[in-house]
């Protein structure tokens, strides 16, 4: 457990016992695989690597399987799907969830497990081994729905539905987000339907879409789509109009307790695997914090930062959509390449932008909460929380911090045993007061980075970074 703090940031004091040194990079495990898709045990002079099939033979990993997809009896084709996504081993949550998703009759099930270890792909499994692509109706009629919190999620499952399901004869995928109506379909006509919640609904009640063939639905994100005022409404509408016998499948890598309560509603006499949120952490993170002695100090040393940033591709949190704005406007024009996402920007628009960040076209991108969550871009090694996340105190005058959206932010980066770095930046007692409580909740360690010497911050970063940038053809190839 962390020590009290005993001086504020700005003079310097630690959030934690326990601090930082060179020798802790040193520590940091790296994961490869050579071109040949073998893994391979090498040593640099500073890092110990270890492969996946390591890590997934380390019974307190997330990754940890004893069994194989072929053990879990999913289809042939399936399992080709899974082969061509370099996908080996299940990881803990699949191993575990898919027997109960899969059992017959079907179960409902409210599934957790850390950022980045493959919920997508147990809640997409399940959902190709049930639906049956032989009838007349099989690429007219959905007969699945998964709904996620944002566009940029819900584009991204589609790819995930298209690639394993891509040996299945007859397979329709459909996304239901918001568009402008000359480009949004007549008919939602598929096998399976993703979407954000408020487009489907709509599809739904303007007939668009026809529900009565649906077996499965899963809301990714689950307890941010069922906390959120408006998301959570239009889920639970979406819901009374589907099939009463359907099987409901909410997955995330947060249920606070308050959430965990409606999910049981919503999903009632449900299977459940959850974890205590001192397990939520993920060991391949290496969480770090800044003081910066007021906001412009803050810009100055992201700047600072700039070039480490490049290295690989890095997120850049802020908590309103006009900081965003108006920080890629101050960097762009310092001569830095950024690009920036937020909901205030129009929906073709935010395609193009996360489109070119997948790709790297575009390495800096600078967000607010949308992009919180379940967004997977492997190259993701550095993320910063340029702002803190707060959560709304309740009228009270202590500023709390959000919890789950610092597990989230930090989880775009540690992607499936990928190693990353998530630097806060700290201007102010309250600020510092929210990471300690952050430090406290997770049971984990957040060290401060020492400003003064940007030798020693780079050195810090690039050897993390480093061992991020050898993974780059781990699991991916
Ligand atoms: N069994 C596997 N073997 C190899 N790679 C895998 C396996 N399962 C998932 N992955 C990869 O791991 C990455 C993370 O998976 P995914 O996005 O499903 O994580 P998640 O648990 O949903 O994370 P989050 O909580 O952040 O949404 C993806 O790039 C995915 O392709």
């Amino acid at each position: 457990m962390a020590s009290e703090p005993t001086q504020t940031p700005q003079t310097g004091g630690s959030l934690s016992d326990r601090i930082s040194t060179p020798a802790d990079a040193a520590q940091s495990t790296e994961v490869s695989q050579d071109a040949a898709g073998e893994s391979e045990l090498q040593e640099p002079d500073y890092s110990v690597e270890v492969k996946l099939s390591d890590l997934q033979a380390d019974p307190n990993n997330p990754l940890y399987s004893v069994k194989s997809f072929e053990d879990l009896g999913l289809d042939d084709r399936i399992l080709k799907g899974l082969s061509d996504m370099g996908f080996r081993k299940p990881s803990k949550v699949q191993e575990r969830a898919l027997p109960l998703l899969m059992r017959n009759p079907p179960k409902n099930l409210v599934g957790q497990s850390q950022s980045g270890t493959g919920k997508t792909a147990a809640f997409v499994l399940n959902i190709l081994s049930r639906i049956d692509l032989s009838t007349d109706l099989a690429q007219t009629t959905p007969q699945a729905l998964i709904l996620a919190p944002t566009r940029e999620l819900a584009r991204q499952i589609v790819g995930v539905v298209q690639v394993m399901g891509q040996f299945l004869d007859g397979l329709v995928i459909g996304t239901a987000v918001p568009a402008d109506t000359a480009t949004r379909p007549a008919r939602m006509e598929c096998s399976v339907v993703v979407g954000t919640p408020g487009t489907v609904q709509d599809m739904i009640k303007k007939r668009i879409m026809n529900p009565a063939q649906l077996k499965v639905l899963v809301l990714d994100e689950a307890d941010n789509m069922l906390d959120q005022q408006g998301l959570g409404d239009q889920c639970i509408r979406v819901k009374g109009m589907l099939p009463r016998t359907i099987q409901v499948v909410l997955f995330s890598a947060t249920f606070p307790a308050h959430v965990h309560r409606y999910a049981e509603k919503f999903a009632p006499d449900a299977n459940e695997i959850t974890l205590q949120h001192e397990e939520l952490t993920v060991d391949g993170i290496k969480q770090l914090y800044m003081d910066c002695s007021s906001d412009e100090e803050k810009y100055s040393n992201l700047v600072q930062l700039y070039g480490l940033l490049t290295v690989g591709s890095s997120i850049i949190f802020v908590r309103t959509r006009a900081s965003a704005a108006e920080i890629e406007k101050r960097m762009i024009a310092e001569g830095h390449t950024v690009a920036s996402l937020t909901g205030g920007i129009e929906g073709s628009q935010r395609d193009a932008v996360i489109d070119a960040f997948r790709t790297g076209e575009a390495k800096v991108l600078i967000t607010t909460n949308v992009l919180a969550r379940g967004i997977d871009v492997s190259t993701v090694s550095l993320v910063v929380n340029y702002d803190i996340p707060e959560a709304y105190a309740g009228g009270s005058r202590s500023r709390e911090p959000d919890y789950q959206t610092y597990l989230h932010r930090i989880g775009r980066t540690g992607r499936f045993g990928r190693i990353g770095v998530a630097i806060s930046f700290v201007s102010n007692r309250d600020e510092w007061e929210m990471l300690r409580k952050i430090q406290q909740h997770f049971n984990c360690s957040i060290e401060r980075i020492d400003t003064n010497d940007w030798d020693e911050v780079e050195d810090l970063i690039k050897r993390t970074l480093k061992n991020s940038r050898a993974q780059a053809n781990f699991v991916a190839s």
